[in-house]
């Protein structure tokens, strides 16, 4: 009997590793040539994947609202030995200016292989204030604009077997308290793109769907915003960035870029949900937090 127990359990570990190890190896060049779009790409970990598709052969379309900091990714793209690159400026709010998007890349590549959907919109980093309306906007930018350029770009990424590359965050997969209307719309994101992969292998449409769940990173914007609360270090953004793209190109389903204690919450989650909470309390020191007005 102890020995059936053995070779059970052996197997078993075979098996999860089989499944689990990630035996796909990423090389360069699978990005050389490729046609991507990179939204957000302005600053943070989109303009670190814009120079890392851009050192890697990419033909490159980076967008986002700023056009004096697109103008400089672009001049750094071109640097690092893009095929070709291009910007749009225009706000994600706005679902005409997210589809004309998709058609600008369609008009300069003639295709696409991997649209890469990173822009957030300005949210606060407290307590949940009760404004509906900021939550309302948050998904416009951050969920539909992502969910239009997707519906906009499949007939290209049909044609090509391409790529959509979503990044979301820990926060939409484990609740934690100052962003709620963050969390509400990567959580939502989860909720349309894992559930747009099944309709893929249903309709045998081969186009992956990679879902990106990351912690705190290194980004201006997010430094500013939660240092002093949050207590762990922040990641380096270039390295999650060549992360994402490496999950995108071997077509994986989810990439974590995690700090490592933040790989817990999502083992405990669904079964220790009052044991996460006193976790994750533990990493706020909310008397830094700044008073609202
Ligand atoms: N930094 C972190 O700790 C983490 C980040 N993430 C995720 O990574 C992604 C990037 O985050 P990060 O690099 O920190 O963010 P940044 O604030 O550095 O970059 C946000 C990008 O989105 C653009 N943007 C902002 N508002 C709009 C808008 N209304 N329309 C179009 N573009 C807009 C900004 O450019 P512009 O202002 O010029 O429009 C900028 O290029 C996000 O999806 C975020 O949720 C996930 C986990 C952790
Ligand atoms: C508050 C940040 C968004 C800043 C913003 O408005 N940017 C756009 C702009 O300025 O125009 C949040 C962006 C990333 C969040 C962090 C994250 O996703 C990882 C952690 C998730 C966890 O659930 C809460 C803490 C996080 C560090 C989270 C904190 C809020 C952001 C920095």
């Amino acid at each position: 009997m102890a020995i059936i127990k053995v070779i059970v359990a052996f197997t078993g570990i075979c098996l999860a590793f089989y499944f689990y190890s990630g035996t796909d190896v990423f090389e360069d060049d699978m990005l050389k040539g490729k046609k991507v779009i990179v939204t957000g790409a302005s600053s943070g970990i989109g303009e670190q994947m814009a120079y890392h598709v851009a050192r890697m052969g990419s033909h490159v379309l980076v967008t986002a609202r700023t056009v004096d900091k697109l103008e400089k990714v672009v001049a750094q793209c071109k640097q690092l030995g893009a095929a070709s690159v291009h910007y749009i400026a225009g706000n994600m709010n706005n679902m005409t200016f997210a589809k004309q998007v998709v058609h600008e890349a369609e008009k300069i590549f003639g295709g696409l292989d991997m649209l890469i959907l990173n822009h957030i919109g300005w949210t606060y980093f407290n307590y949940f204030d009760g404004n509906v309306d900021h939550i309302r906007d948050l998904l416009e930018i951050n969920v539909l604009s992502y969910a239009t350029m997707t519906v906009a770009a499949l007939p290209m990424l049909k044609k090509s077997n391409g790529n959509i590359v979503v990044v979301s965050s820990i926060a939409g997969k484990v609740p934690s308290p100052l962003s709620v209307p963050y969390s509400t719309t990567k959580f939502a994101l989860d909720g349309f793109f894992s559930s747009l992969r099944i309709e893929f292998v249903q309709q045998k449409i081969d186009v992956s769907i990679t879902l990106c769940v990351i912690s705190y990173i290194d980004t201006d914007s997010a430094v500013k915003s939660v240092s002093g609360v949050i207590t762990q270090p922040p990641a380096p953004k270039k390295e999650c960035a060549l992360e994402i793209i490496k999950g995108g190109a071997l077509r994986k389903r989810e990439v974590y870029y995690l700090y490592r204690a933040a790989k817990i919450p999502l083992l405990i989650r669904d079964w220790a949900p009052e044991f996460l909470e006193y976790l994750t309390l533990k990493n706020y020191d909310v008397k830094n937090l700044p008073k609202k007005e």
